[in-house]
Parts: structure tokens; C-alpha cells; sequence
């Protein structure tokens, strides 16, 4: 049976947090800032680039300025957005052959969709993807189900899954509702059992056989 397969970007299909974390390095020298750990950055994703700037802003004790700030920060990560972003192991081949089978693909990110489309593209992965739904792309941002719906809107019907790596993406599968595959080695905070999810896995080599139990339930 196939389906719409719809997946969330940063830490479930690639690991963006290095280029992401460089990019707020660069913010932070502009405000003559040290740098934050790369841990500390990964930890404020998920929420999309103006929550990230939010956090990171907090973490310094920046309390004006954030539209300037957010300006920087898109401005050096559009600069050198994929350097260092890479997809997870087994995801360019996992992506090929679930196309191949005839599965609908879609993205649906927090991260605005401009630097989403430029580093699919970078990464030869942007064939795959009939839709690209960024954190800019509707009114809404996930956890809010609006973008999520919108992406299911642009692929055919048929069964759906949503394959996410976080709190938020699981928050959003419940709100539309759709089935969730978590993906476990992302940028999740929480433990795995605090997380509701239909399925897990932790290798993209057993993702066409968890797919295949999804869309049959
Ligand atoms: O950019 C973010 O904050 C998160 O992006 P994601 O939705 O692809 O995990
Ligand atoms: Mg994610």
C-alpha cells in the first residue's frame, strides 16, 4: 500500500545543528558575544528560527532587538547553510526507495523554507519532496497542526504518516491527528516513553518496514 509520507528536517532526515550553531556563533560575535556550546544551541531548536533567536538572546541577557538579531542570523545561515549538515546515515537511499515504491513525500519543518529548500537541494535530496511546508510558509508554526495539514493538503489521499524527531513534532501528529513515527537519535529533550508516538526507530534502514505497518493499521 502506499501512502503520504510527510517528515520533519532538522534531526530527524539530516543533522543541521552544526551549521545552525555556527550561524548563531557569527550572531553572537556581532553583539560581541562569546560563543554558546553547540549542546546548548541544539537544545533551543524546534521551535523555528525567531524562538531560537529568543533563546539564545535569553541565554546572554539580550532583552531588545530581536527583529535585528534574527536578521543576522538568517543572513549568515542563508550565507553557509549545509558546510556542515549532513543526512542521517541510510537517509538518501531510504528516501530513493520509498519513492520508488510509489509513496507521496513531503516536508514539513519549523525552519523557514527558503534555507529548507537550499539545503534539500545542497544535499541532493530535494527530488524527492512534492511539498515543502517551512516555519514561514503558513500562519502557524508546529506545534500548531496548520502546517502539517497543509502539507497532507499537496499529496495525494491515501494513508498518512508523519515521521518527526521531537516534542513538537509529536505534539503536532497528535494535534491534526496523524499516525507518528519518532525517529529517537534527533534532538529530542525528553525520554522516549514521555513522548506519545505510534512507532520508533533509530536506524533509516528500518523505516520501509515500519512504513508499510503504518499505512496498514
Ligand atoms: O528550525 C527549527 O527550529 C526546527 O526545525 P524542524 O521542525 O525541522 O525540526
Ligand atoms: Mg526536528
Amino acid at each position: 500500500m502506499t501512502g503520504a509520507l510527510v517528515f520533519d528536517l532538522d534531526g530527524t532526515l539530516i543533522d543541521s545543528a552544526p551549521d545552525i550553531h555556527a550561524a548563531c556563533v557569527r550572531m553572537l560575535a556581532d553583539y560581541g558575544h562569546a560563543p554558546l556550546a553547540p549542546e546548548r544551541i541544539q537544545s533551543f531548536v524546534g521551535n523555528g528560527a525567531p524562538r531560537l533567536v529568543e533563546r539564545v538572546m535569553g541565554a546572554v541577557g539580550e532583552t531588545t532587538g530581536h527583529a535585528d538579531w534574527l536578521a543576522r542570523f538568517l543572513a549568515h545561515y542563508a550565507a553557509d547553510p549545509a558546510t556542515l549538515t549532513r543526512p542521517y546515515p541510510g537517509v538518501p537511499e531510504v528516501l530513493e526507495h520509498l519513492a520508488e515504491a510509489g509513496h507521496a513525500l513531503g516536508i514539513c519543518t519549523n525552519k523557514p523554507e527558503t534555507p529548507a529548500r537550499e539545503i534539500l537541494r545542497r544535499l541532493g535530496l530535494d527530488r524527492h519532496f512534492a511539498v515543502v511546508i517551512g516555519g514561514d510558509s503558513t500562519a502557524a508554526t508546529k506545534p500548531d497542526p496548520l502546517p502539517l495539514a497543509r502539507a497532507y493538503e499537496a499529496l495525494p489521499g491515501g494513508p498518512r504518516l508523519f515521521v518527526g524527531d521531537s516534542e513538537v513534532d509529536a505534539a503536532t501528529a497528535r494535534a491534526l491527528p496523524v499516525t507518528f513515527a519518532l525517529f529517537t537519535e534527533g534532538y529530542r529533550k525528553s525520554p522516549l516513553a514521555d513522548l506519545p508516538h505510534d512507532f520508533a526507530f533509530s536506524r533509516f534502514d528500518d523505516l520501509p518496514a515500519l512504513v508499510n505497518r503504518a499505512l496498514a493499521r
